[in-house]
């Protein structure tokens, strides 16, 4: 269907059926029986009430029957962000998890990463990890590549095949024990050739980000050079902060002349409204302040900071020093490439720190759900694109089914009205099975092509 309305907006397919979503007001919104138009851009054009219909029609220019009517158990939910994965360890993802971080990183992770100068290697790894991550509704996902240019733009054009709407980073790591790295001046230079090349491509939904490792394994003049190259190109920054207390003390050795782990990032430039650091379990609240005063986000990678041992966030800190947060995978720490998954985890850690203190005003389901969508797109500073349904975002979208046949989830009679609490059921117990559709920018991305 393409039909155009005396706006010039061309209207390419609507949707009828119920959507839930969170709004700036709203942890969660259900709107049911609600009509969606998408226009051939991608974007959502109109969202209106059903009983509206011929109304829309004829101010939109549609047909009635051209609608896409949901089924009774469907929904539609915004795609799913992951502000923190590392594609180049998805191979390994669900094994080494026996090891303290600085150790799991030279025994397991930096041979593994090495290997990705074999760009075969790198193809197939790439490939798998972006098909998974689709199918599991991770519409956005925010990527640690490996230092080889070559495999990063791989992982960039693969994003791009198959549709997925990336930030994808080539590490940068000048310092470091084993023989993984690169010298300050093949970082930059690289990183240079990284950002123009990939920016060349002019894929519309794939996107370099700057990515020093963490400041364990960068000096100090190679921070200083990639805080440069990201302001110079008005770029995103990723890297990791705080996620273990041994490498807190690292880098208070590494780094004496600074007040804290943050003041490192700060100094050298690498603290902006589009930085997003991972972890930040051991963040003092006058680190949180600097955050939230350069809107930095942080990524919480619950599944990687048990798997790992690392620790634990305290969300509600974070949140309430109005810190930009956002889930993440953190594939290969965290062992699941699930963004459903990292909303059960962020809800169970959550709670063991009630257990550990009545007190602590445990994460609700709503406000884990608003942090898999709308909070992830506000990490990423996409929020004005993505992360719900509004008039002129992208439609990024998950089409959910909580009745497929052998799937996962029980619906019982009573509840084929969506409310709030089969929706509360169907993320604990729902997964891929359960997502039947995705769309990025209006694109239909699953199911997956068959070749
Ligand atoms: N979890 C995790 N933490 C890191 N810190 C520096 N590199 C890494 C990594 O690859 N994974
Ligand atoms: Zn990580």
């Amino acid at each position: 269907m393409t039909s155009q309305n005396d706006t010039t907006i061309c209207i390419a397919h609507v949707y009828r059926g119920s959507f839930v979503h969170s709004t700036r007001s709203a942890a969660v919104e259900i709107l049911q029986d609600t009509v969606l138009g998408v226009d051939r851009a991608g974007k959502i054009a109109f969202i209106g009430d059903g009983s509206d219909l011929d109304r829309l029609s004829q101010k939109w220019g549609f047909k009635p029957s051209d609608v896409k009517q949901l089924g009774q158990c469907e929904f539609f939910m915004p795609g799913m962000v992951d502000t923190h994965i590392h594609a180049s360890q998805y191979s390994y993802s669900g094994t080494a998890l026996d090891l303290p971080l600085l150790q799991w990183l030279n025994t397991y992770t930096f041979p593994v990463e090495a290997r990705f100068k074999d760009l075969s290697f790198a193809m197939d790894v790439y490939t798998r990890v972006v098909k998974r991550t689709l199918k599991n509704g991770t519409t956005t996902a925010c990527y640690f590549a490996t230092i080889h240019t070559d495999a990063s733009l791989l992982l960039g054009q693969i994003a791009d095949k198959f549709g997925q709407r990336a930030l994808v980073g080539k590490v940068c790591m000048d310092h470091n024990n084993y023989n993984y790295k690169e010298t300050q001046m093949e970082s930059v230079e690289e990183t240079k050739r990284f950002i123009q090349e990939l920016l060349k491509k002019e894929y519309p939904h794939v996107r370099p980000v700057v990515t020093p490792r963490f400041a364990v394994s960068c000096s100090s003049d190679l921070l200083s050079a990639l805080g440069e190259i990201a302001r110079n190109n008005d770029l995103h920054i990723q890297s990791h902060i705080s996620e273990t207390k041994e490498e807190v003390e690292v880098v208070k050795e590494l780094f004496p002349d600074h007040k804290s782990y943050t003041d490192v990032y700060k100094k050298h430039h690498l603290l902006t409204n589009k930085t997003v650091m991972a972890h930040g379990c051991y963040l003092t609240d006058e680190e949180l302040k600097v955050f939230r005063e350069t809107g930095a986000a942080i990524s919480h990678c619950p599944n990687s900071n048990t798997s790992l041992c690392s620790g634990i966030l305290n969300t509600r800190k974070v949140l309430q020093n109005e810190v930009k947060l956002g889930l993440g995978t953190d594939v290969a720490g965290g062992y699941s490439p699930s963004m459903l998954d990292a909303i059960r985890r962020a809800l169970d850690s959550s709670k063991v720190l009630t257990i550990q203190d009545p007190n602590f005003q445990t994460l609700t389901f709503q406000e884990a759900f608003r942090l898999a969508t709308l909070g992830g797109s506000e990490a990423l500073g996409l929020d004005e694109q993505i992360g719900n349904f509004e008039v002129g975002k992208d439609f990024d979208a998950l089409r959910v089914n909580l009745c497929v046949p052998d799937g996962p989830v029980d619906v019982f009679p009573g509840d084929f009205y969506l409310s709030l609490c089969v929706l509360h059921r169907g993320i604990p117990t729902g997964d891929d099975r359960n997502i039947v559709e995705v769309y990025v920018a209006g694109r239909r991305v699953v199911p997956l092509p068959e070749k």
